[in-house]
């Protein structure tokens, strides 16, 4: 397989600079290398054996061995039973042959095609399930996020997408090959016997050679392909925006159809281009020259067979096998498309595991839940996605069990990296998250992630049902409607539930009969409604990142007015910008260049006269005279306060 490290595969595609130039431009020292890269794709194939079952793979084996040999078969029973004929022998032994081989070659023909279904079907089934285990179990946030990963799943999916591209397809191609082999080495063997040693080994050789030449630049040109799959997901993206419904209102409205246009075809180009271009280098100039290499071969072979002094049915037979031995001078269309592609979507999905694995995998869990008792305490946490940007730099908080503690700080200070960090996702780089003071190192990540409830900024919408989208806060719960509706009335819902014809089983999507779409708020409501069904079924802390962001003024008054009953005895991170929210709060801490730079009740920071005080004068100021504010305030223009206290 192509390596990630050796190959260059899946880095910036789109520039010379960003795909395998060894495989653009072979050199000498490439060889090496590359022959090592085919011999780790066929240790790689091997790997899909055992999902196709060996039962099925002997079958299908022995299958393409016949169907490859029947051909040969046939031009040995027609040519000697015409030698028969032409010395006056009995000829009926040879046409028993080429009529048996006839029938068998007709007969397997759709037998080779069911069985190659099978194999691909049963390898993609079982690589789907390992795609998807993965993706739930194998695959940490922080994997998840990285950019090569994101790409590396994003070819394995796009590759089941289009279901002729699998690793399915490249075992079955890999398979079929045999039938073709066999044929080689039957037509040498036939050109042995009626010609001679040499005429079969120029045969042979040329084939090889062809066979060799082929498939090297078949091969590279798959390579560089992949190597230009972020580029071409990056179009695919442009054109869903512009033929998709979710993007047409922005677009319309902000007059950006004419420029989407232009950097729809300027992207598009983009991948186009170099890849005529190298089409043509990699692939076709190699084609044309292995091709002619096979079409020269094959008329040496020939005159060897007209100077042989042959009888004509030697020679009709030669003639035949050397055709056949000259087909390995191009690329075999049920075996190599298919190896080339499927086989990247296999080496993508094996890179994607190793990749994630590299940022430490999850543990599976049996459900089980921690519960501090005590107090999380995050000390002198030090993290940044690169290490040249810490976004968290000596960080120290604490949380205390039963109560509310409010994050405040200007955009991008790090506020949700803290809580990825808290919730166990990304694991600092230096320093320690403690648990009743045991390191969270030590513990199991899974049970860590299921004490917490959440709702992010950018909560799911799922297209399931009203009961489903409150309870996958606590999925095992998903029966307890009592509960699902009493968490939609506390946030505010019930009416609206009252009213729907459907109550919990409407499903929030209007993609079916029955369905609805909600509103940017309502759908806010439903998310913090899942977050309170975890609380009440068991989740230890409560965590809401900008849980108000899109509710309307009533709607947020109305929120905060029962926030204290909502998160009373529960112990609540909460993120926000609003100050109605977070004064409400046990405990407010300012982040700040990475560390907690202020920490206290609303009362004590505001006496504090620090930053705090600062943001809160801001949004008073707006509340009071609806002016924006002037003074060193005016600097902060990420101070995102609008909501009075
Ligand atoms: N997945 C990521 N990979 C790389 N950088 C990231 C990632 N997520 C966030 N960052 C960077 O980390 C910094 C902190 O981001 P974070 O989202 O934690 O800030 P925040 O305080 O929650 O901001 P906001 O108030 O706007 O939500 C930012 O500079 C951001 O660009």
């Amino acid at each position: 397989m192509t390596s990630t490290t050796d190959s260059g595969a899946g880095t910036d595609a789109g520039t010379d600079a960003g795909t395998d130039a060894d495989a653009v431009r072979p050199t000498l020292r490439g060889l090496g290398r590359r022959w090592r890269q085919r011999r780790e794709a066929a240790a790689h194939l091997r790997r899909l054996l055992p999902y196709a079952r060996p039962g099925l793979v002997a079958l299908t084996l022995a299958v393409h061995v016949v169907a490859g040999a029947a051909p040969v078969a046939f031009m040995a029973g027609t040519g000697f039973a015409l030698q028969r004929v032409v010395t006056g022998e009995p000829a009926t032994g040879w046409l028993a042959v080429a009529l048996v081989a006839f029938v068998v070659q007709q007969l397997l023909a759709p037998v080779q095609l069911v069985l190659s279904r099978k194999v691909q079907r049963r390898v993609d089934a079982a690589c789907i399930e390992r795609l998807t285990s993965f993706a739930f179990h194998g695959a940490t946030l922080a994997g998840l996020e990285r950019p090569d990963v994101a790409d590396r799943l994003a070819q394995a999916e796009e590759a089941f997408e289009q279901w002729t591209l699998t690793p399915g397809a490249a075992l079955e191609g890999a398979l079929a090959l045999t039938a073709r082999y066999t044929q080689l080495v039957g037509a040498v063997a036939l050109l042995a016997v009626v010609v001679g040693p040499g005429a079969a080994a120029a045969a042979l050789a040329v084939a090889l050679v062809a066979r060799v030449g082929q498939t090297e630049g078949f091969f590279r040109w798959g390579r560089l392909i992949r190597s230009f799959g972020p580029l071409r997901r990056r179009v695919t993206y442009v054109r869903e925006l512009a033929t998709g419904t979710r993007a047409a209102k922005e677009i319309r409205t902000l007059g950006l159809v004419g420029w989407l246009e232009d950097r729809y075809v300027a992207e598009n180009r983009a991948v186009l281009e170099p890849t005529w271009r190298w089409r043509r280098e990699v692939y076709g100039a190699p084609f044309v020259v292995y091709a002619l290499v096979a079409a020269v071969g094959s008329v040496v072979a020939l005159l060897l067979v007209a100077r042989s002094g042959a009888d004509v049915a030697a020679v009709s037979i030669a003639v035949q096998a050397v055709a056949l031995c000259g087909r390995f001078g191009v690329i075999f269309p049920e075996s190599d498309v298919k190896l080339v592609y499927g086989r990247s979507a296999w080496e993508a999905m094996l890179e994607l595991e190793d990749a994630a694995r590299r940022t430490g995998a999850p543990a599976r869990a049996d459900g089980a839940v921690l519960r501090p008792a005590r107090e999380i305490a995050l000390r002198d946490v030090r993290f940044g996605y690169t290490p040249d940007r810490p976004v968290l730099d000596g960080l120290d908080l604490e949380l205390r069990v039963g109560t509310s503690t409010a994050l405040v700080g200007v955009n991008g200070a790090g506020k949700t990296t803290l809580v990825k960090v808290l919730t166990g996702m990304y694991t600092p780089g230096a320093g320690s998250v403690l648990v009743d003071g045991t390191d969270l190192r030590g513990l199991d990540p899974d049970a860590w992630q299921r004490t917490f409830a959440a709702t992010f900024q950018d909560f799911l919408r799922y297209e399931l049902t009203l009961r489903e989208n409150v309870a996958m806060g606590a999925i095992a719960h998903v029966d307890d409607d009592e509960g699902v509706a009493a968490e939609l009335r506390r946030v505010g819902l019930g009416d609206w539930l009252d009213g729907l014809p459907q109550g919990l089983d409407t499903p929030l999507t209007r993609a079916v009969p029955g369905g609805r779409d909600l509103s940017g708020g309502q759908w806010q409501r439903v998310a913090l409604a899942r977050s309170l069904f975890a609380v009440r079924h068991g989740a230890g802390v409560l965590v809401l990142d900008e849980p108000t962001a899109q509710l309307d003024a009533r709607g947020e008054a109305e929120f905060y007015d029962t926030f204290l009953d909502l998160t009373r005895g529960v112990t609540s991170l909460v993120i926000s910008h609003r100050f109605s929210t977070v004064r409400r709060a046990d405990r407010i801490v300012v982040l700040d260049g990475g560390r907690v730079t202020e920490a206290g009740t609303h009362d004590e920071l505001v006496a504090l006269g620090g930053e705090y005080a600062r943001m809160f004068e801001v949004q008073a100021r707006r509340f009071t005279d609806g002016s924006p504010p002037a003074g060193p305030a005016a600097g902060h223009a990420d101070d995102d306060v609008e909501v009075a206290p």
